[in-house]
């Protein structure tokens, strides 16, 4: 719920705040493309200002909350407020709340929440707390039995006064927290059709690394179906970054997927996921990207106890980043939901048919080099020089 008159968004970052000056500095200019990109893509009209550790969006009432549920999406924004702007002076501020409270309230326990960034304003937070919530108080008390409740109000009349403005506010919508897209190095991303690898992807997205796509085309054991689904997760964790390329690297595997099923029983998913980091390796080294993201979770299959992840991650010489490695299923499904990445399907496609009937669960290396195809890796050198661009 915004205010009458609110036509600006508050925009709180949490983690950027640690990091000195210069680093700050670069990371709210990061953050302020990114809202800019943001906003066009989703043609809301808005000017993103950076002040004060504060950046804002001035708009318009009429669009003041779909730009505050746009900069809530931006990763690195801890929280974001549809603000009305009034003066420092203190009679001001009261005046404010108790039109908002005219405005707004509808009985039930209340509070004001006051903070003040520049001390030397002639009133303290606690000062216009008290006062604040008096003005609210008569303002409303003909009409409602108002009642003050610190610890879990109904509404919060929110106040933030800074060097030259006051904002006062009703909600705070909270954002990904995390840090700004872009300010971090970019990882390939290996995508499936299935639900984790997009969540994967968003946490890593969340901590400022850009990623990089990229399906492996499993075949005959993947299908339209299977690649339709990635690519869908990969246009909706593209509208989280429309400033950022999202072209999906596709990968040719069914060949060595055949084989793979041909010749291997044991250890055949764990010499699949090997081709896969391979190929990522390679993929990698041509979009200078530092990492390898997957939605791999401890024990979650057979092929993610601690000892395969362990022989697996040593297809590669890059660091494999599993966000999700302690994640419980119904959080990543949650989670997936919660950013629209996940696609309810039943269709059976995908490293599921690939897999054996009696699945390794603590393979060694030596003996599964003996295994799996000599040219196991020559082969992902190949797919990756075969991996073709395709857009979302
Ligand atoms: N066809 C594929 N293309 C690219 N990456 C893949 C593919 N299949 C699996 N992966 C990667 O390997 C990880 C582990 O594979 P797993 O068999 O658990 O995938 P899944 O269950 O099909 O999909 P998800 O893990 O996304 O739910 C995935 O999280 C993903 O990062």
């Amino acid at each position: 719920m915004h205010l009458p008159g609110a036509d600006t968004v508050l925009i709180r970052h949490g983690d950027v705040n640690t990091k000195s000056n210069t680093v700050k500095r670069y990371m709210e200019d990061c953050l302020a493309e990114n809202l800019t990109a943001l906003l066009a893509d989703r043609s809301i009209p808005g000017e993103v200002e950076r002040r004060w550790n504060r950046p804002l969006i001035h708009t318009d009432e009429a669009h003041v909350d779909a730009a505050t549920a746009t900069a809530a999406d931006a990763f690195g924004v801890v929280s974001a407020s549809p603000v009305r702007t009034v003066d420092t002076a203190k009679g001001e501020i009261c005046a404010a709340l108790a039109e908002a409270a005219e405005a707004c309230y509808d009985g039930g326990t209340f509070a004001v929440d006051a903070r003040r960034a520049d001390k030397s304003l002639p009133y303290t937070s606690e000062d216009l707390a008290r006062e604040g919530g008096t003005a609210i108080w008569e303002a409303v008390e003909d009409e409602f039995e108002p009642e003050v409740d610190l610890d879990d109000p109904d509404l919060t009349f929110g106040v933030e006064v800074r060097e030259d403005f006051a904002f006062i506010y009703l909600e705070k919508v909270p954002g990904p927290g995390g840090l700004p897209l872009g300010s971090q190095e970019p990882v390939i991303a290996l995508i499936s059709g299935g639900i984790d690898s997009p969540v994967a992807a968003y946490e890593m997205m969340r901590r400022g690394s850009p990623i990089v796509p990229v399906y492996v085309d499993l075949g005959d054991y993947g299908g339209i179906d299977h690649e339709a689904r990635a690519m869908e997760t990969v246009r909706t964790l593209s509208r989280y970054a429309p400033n950022f390329d999202m072209q999906v690297y596709t990968v040719p595997g069914g060949e060595t997927v055949d084989l793979l099923v041909e010749t291997m029983e044991q250890g055949r998913m764990l010499s699949l996921r090997r081709f896969f980091y391979r190929t990522a390796e390679h993929l990698a080294s041509r979009v200078d990207a530092h990492g390898i993201v997957t939605g791999e979770a401890v024990g979650q299959k057979s092929s993610q106890t601690l000892q395969n992840l362990g022989v697996t991650s040593r297809a590669t010489r890059l660091p494999i980043h599993r966000p999700l490695l302690t994640w419980d299923k119904a959080d990543i499904v949650a989670k997936a939901r919660k950013i629209d990445t996940f696609t309810q399907s039943t269709i059976n496609a995908g490293c599921n048919r690939v897999a054996p009937d009696r699945a390794e669960t603590n393979a060694r290396l030596k003996p599964l080099l003996e295994y799996e195809p000599d040219d196991l890796f020559e082969r992902a050198e190949e797919a990756a020089r075969q991996a073709e661009l395709v857009e979302p």
